[in-house]
C-alpha cells in the first residue's frame, strides 16, 4: 500500500477522516470501515473523499463513506468540515466557497478569522411527505415523518429514552419499508429550539447530524411548531447547530468545524 495524508475533522462529535483523492473508489468499503474502527483505526462516523470539483465555479467535491463502508448522498457536519480544510489549504479566511457532493453543489460561507472554523451552508430544499406508522411488533406503533435532505430521515416526536433509541434506532433504519435504509431522528420540540438525538444510516447513535437538523426543522415548520426564517437552534448531544429553513424552502445550515489532527497512513488497519 501506498502512504497517504489524512486529516481528522469533527463538526459537533460527528467525526471524519478527510482524504484527497481523485477517483472515486479510491478508498474501497472495507478499507473505509477499517479506517473509521475507533480500536484498531484512526476513528470516525465516516470518511470524507476531497476529489475535483465536476461543476463550474466549485472548489471541489466531497464524497462521503459511511464508518460501515455504505455511500450516502450527503452528510451536513461532514460538508463544514470538508469545506472548512479546502479553504484552509487554499488560504481563504472569509467569504464564498462552492462545494460540489452526490446531492448537488452547495454554496457555503466560511469564517475562520482567527481560527473560527464556522461555516454556513445553503443546503438546498427539503422534502417532507406524509406521516407513516410502523408497527414494529412489540408494544405501540411508533409514527414518523420522512423528510429527504439530499439523503432520507425520519422524524418521530414520541418521546424516547436511550433504550427505546438504542431498540428502534437501528430497526427503524434498516426496516424493510426504507430499501435504502434511512437516518432515525429523535425529535423534542421546544419554543425556538429542538432537542435532537439522531441514529444514523451506516454509523450508529452519533453525537450531531447536519442534514438530520435540516430535516428535523423542515417537519417542524410542515407542522407548525416552527416559522418559515426562523433561526432554530438544534441542541445535538454534540452541541447546538443553528438552523433556518428560507421562506424558499431552503435549509440554511450554521456551525463549528474542527481540526483534530493529521497524520500518514503507512499500513491498513487490520479489517
Ligand atoms: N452525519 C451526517 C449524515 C451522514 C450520512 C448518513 N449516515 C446517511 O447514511 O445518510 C450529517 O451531518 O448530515
Amino acid at each position: 500500500m501506498e502512504a497517504f495524508a489524512f486529516h481528522k475533522y469533527e463538526g459537533l462529535g460527528n467525526d471524519f477522516i478527510i482524504v484527497e483523492a481523485d477517483r472515486d473508489d479510491a478508498v474501497p468499503a472495507a478499507v473505509a470501515k477499517a479506517l473509521c474502527d475507533r480500536r484498531f483505526g484512526i476513528g470516525g462516523d465516516g470518511i470524507l473523499l476531497l476529489l475535483p470539483p465536476t461543476s463550474s465555479g466549485a472548489r471541489g467535491r466531497m464524497r462521503v463513506i459511511n464508518a460501515d463502508g455504505s455511500v450516502p448522498e450527503m452528510c451536513g457536519n461532514g460538508l463544514r468540515c470538508a469545506v472548512l480544510y479546502a479553504a484552509r489549504v487554499q488560504g481563504v479566511a472569509e467569504g464564498e466557497i462552492l462545494f460540489d457532493t452526490d446531492a448537488g453543489k452547495k454554496p457555503c460561507l466560511i469564517d475562520d478569522r482567527d481560527g473560527r472554523g464556522l461555516v454556513t451552508v445553503d443546503m438546498g430544499p427539503i422534502r417532507v411527505d406524509d406521516d407513516i406508522t410502523l408497527d414494529l411488533g412489540d408494544g405501540e406503533p411508533w409514527t414518523f415523518t420522512p423528510a429527504d435532505a439530499g439523503n432520507p430521515h425520519v422524524i418521530t416526536t414520541r418521546a424516547a429514552s436511550r433504550a427505546d433509541i438504542d431498540a428502534v434506532g437501528p430497526r427503524v433504519a434498516t426496516h424493510s419499508r426504507f430499501p435504502a435504509g434511512t437516518n432515525v431522528e429523535f425529535a423534542v420540540y421546544r419554543k425556538g429550539a429542538v432537542d435532537l438525538v439522531v441514529w444514523e444510516r451506516g454509523v450508529g447513535l452519533t453525537l450531531a447530524c447536519g442534514t438530520g437538523a435540516c430535516a428535523t426543522v423542515a417537519v417542524g415548520v410542515r407542522k407548525g411548531l416552527i416559522s418559515v426564517n426562523e433561526e432554530v437552534a438544534v441542541n445535538l448531544p454534540g452541541g447546538p447547530l443553528s438552523i433556518k429553513l428560507r421562506d424558499d424552502g431552503h435549509a440554511i445550515m450554521r456551525g463549528p468545524a474542527r481540526h483534530v489532527f493529521s497524520g500518514t497512513l503507512t499500513e491498513l488497519p487490520p479489517g
